[in-house]
């Protein structure tokens, strides 16, 4: 019976955290989409992790979601919580990280949670409350031009003040110094916190040691908020929940919706050792079934070199985000038809795409394989016809430059 319940705001990111919490010792299912029932997945999980789409969605929908979630959670008979949202928050001032983290706490009778979305795995770290891309403030990243979402500040406070119901008054922040002194001192602060009146504890974290006092420090706070590094330091019942992932043969096909950075990269190198289509919107419209007809045939006669099917041309190409929902569904669409056409495996870059496509191809509970870059593992589900399917959700900003090769070996 599982103990622990993740709302997760994104596909990527519940994939994440689940791989988060397998390598803490949990058994964890990643339950996929808003209603859906979690039955039989909690029934052999320690961990439930609810992959949501309600990042970007309007506030209301996404606070609802995430109630309907929790619902969902404590009726699979999980005590504890976690939001998980982005490591660099990707947010708006409207939300949706504060207006869901309150809603939850709320819903939960809990009077104070942390926030805590360092990853320093992944070159997220939080200092005196300013959240860091490797080098850069936040609002220096590349996240400041990020279409949905941009992020102009890098102060945690700041950037949730606007987002929760009381403001400042609601907010607090333990600095490193309190941290580099352990988790009682952790957890003191966090208590004078609450008394002064604040409901989100913002948590300074430079390393995964400092997760780890951060968790040994919140051990009795039923609702846990943040990235998925923090959940590292959450012991599980068992040594380690990984199953090694055995591909099976077949094309090894990509699906790049992304438009991030890391992605554009990942992109080029692997057309440099294989090769790949670019999925453009202006064909799409001019010939949908011909463009995906022609991708699904190029894919499946690509042999064994990484086939990429690719939206975004180059990391300064112009993205009109009003092309996005055609490109998802093209993305899904080939999904669909390879599967259909017996491919067993899919690499699939981008948060949203990976949502559109797994959507579409009807996938049950997620299972976590192996890791292959920090956030980056094969899931085994099940696809429509009952046959085992390996997926790899990739996270825009995830992975290294060789991960769309890499990814197919060693575990093939
Ligand atoms: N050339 C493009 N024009 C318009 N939209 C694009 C283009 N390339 C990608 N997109 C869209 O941008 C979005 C990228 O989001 P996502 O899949 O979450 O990637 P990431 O994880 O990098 O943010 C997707 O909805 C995708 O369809
Ligand atoms: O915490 C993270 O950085 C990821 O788990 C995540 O949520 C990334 O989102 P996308 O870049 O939109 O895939």
């Amino acid at each position: 019976m599982a103990t622990l319940g993740v709302i997760a705001d994104d596909l990527t990111g519940a994939t994440d955290i689940a791989i988060a919490l397998t390598s803490a010792g949990h058994r964890t299912a990643v339950v996929l989409g808003e209603g859906v029932p979690i039955g039989d997945a909690a029934a052999d999980a320690d961990a439930v992790v609810v992959a949501l789409k309600s990042r970007t969605a309007p506030v209301g929908e996404a606070v609802a979601a995430s109630l309907e979630a929790l619902e969902r959670l404590r009726g699979a008979g999980c005590e504890r919580f976690y939001v998980k949202y982005c490591s660099t928050f990707d947010s708006t001032p409207e939300g949706n990280i504060g207006p869901v983290c309150e809603a939850v706490l709320e819903a939960l009778e809990e009077r104070v949670t942390v926030i805590a979305p360092a990853f320093p795995a992944n070159g997220r770290t939080v200092y005196r409350g300013h959240l860091f891309v490797g080098d850069d403030p936040l609002d220096e990243s590349p996240m400041r031009h990020h279409p949905l979402t941009p992020m102009t500040d890098s102060s945690l406070s700041r950037l949730l003040e606007p987002q929760v119901s009381r403001g400042a008054d609601d907010i607090a922040l333990v600095p490193w110094p309190v941290v580099s002194r352990g988790a009682g001192a952790v957890r003191e602060a966090v208590a004078r916190a609450r008394e002064d009146g604040a409901r989100f504890v913002v948590v300074d974290a430079v390393s995964d040691e400092d997760l780890r006092v951060l968790a040994a420090a919140t051990g009795d706070l039923r609702l846990l908020t943040g990235g998925s590094a923090l959940a590292q330091g959450l012991p599980g019942p068992h040594p380690t929940g990984h199953r090694e992932t055995v591909l099976p043969g077949g094309p090894r096909v990509v699906l790049s919706g992304s438009a991030s950075r890391a992605t554009q990269g990942q992109v080029r190198h692997a057309l440099a050792a294989g090769s790949g289509l670019h999925l453009a919107p202006a064909a799409l419209r001019a010939d949908f079934e011909g463009s995906v007809a022609g991708a699904v045939d190029a894919a499946l006669r690509a042999g064994t070199a990484p086939f990429v099917v690719y939206a975004t041309a180059a990391p300064d190409h112009v993205v009109d985000t009003g092309d996005a929902p055609l490109l998802e569904e093209a993305l899904a669409e080939i999904a669909v038809r390879l599967v259909r056409s017996g491919v067993r495996a899919l690499l699939v870059a981008g948060g949203e795409t990976s949502g559109a496509v797994v959507g579409r191809l009807g996938v049950g509970p997620l299972a976590v394989g192996t890791e292959v870059d920090p956030g980056v593992a094969w899931m085994l589900g099940r696809a429509g016809d009952g046959g085992d399917l390996h997926l790899m959700l990739k996270s825009g900003n995830f992975g290294r430059e060789d991960l769309f090769v890499r990814a197919w070996e060693g575990v093939a």
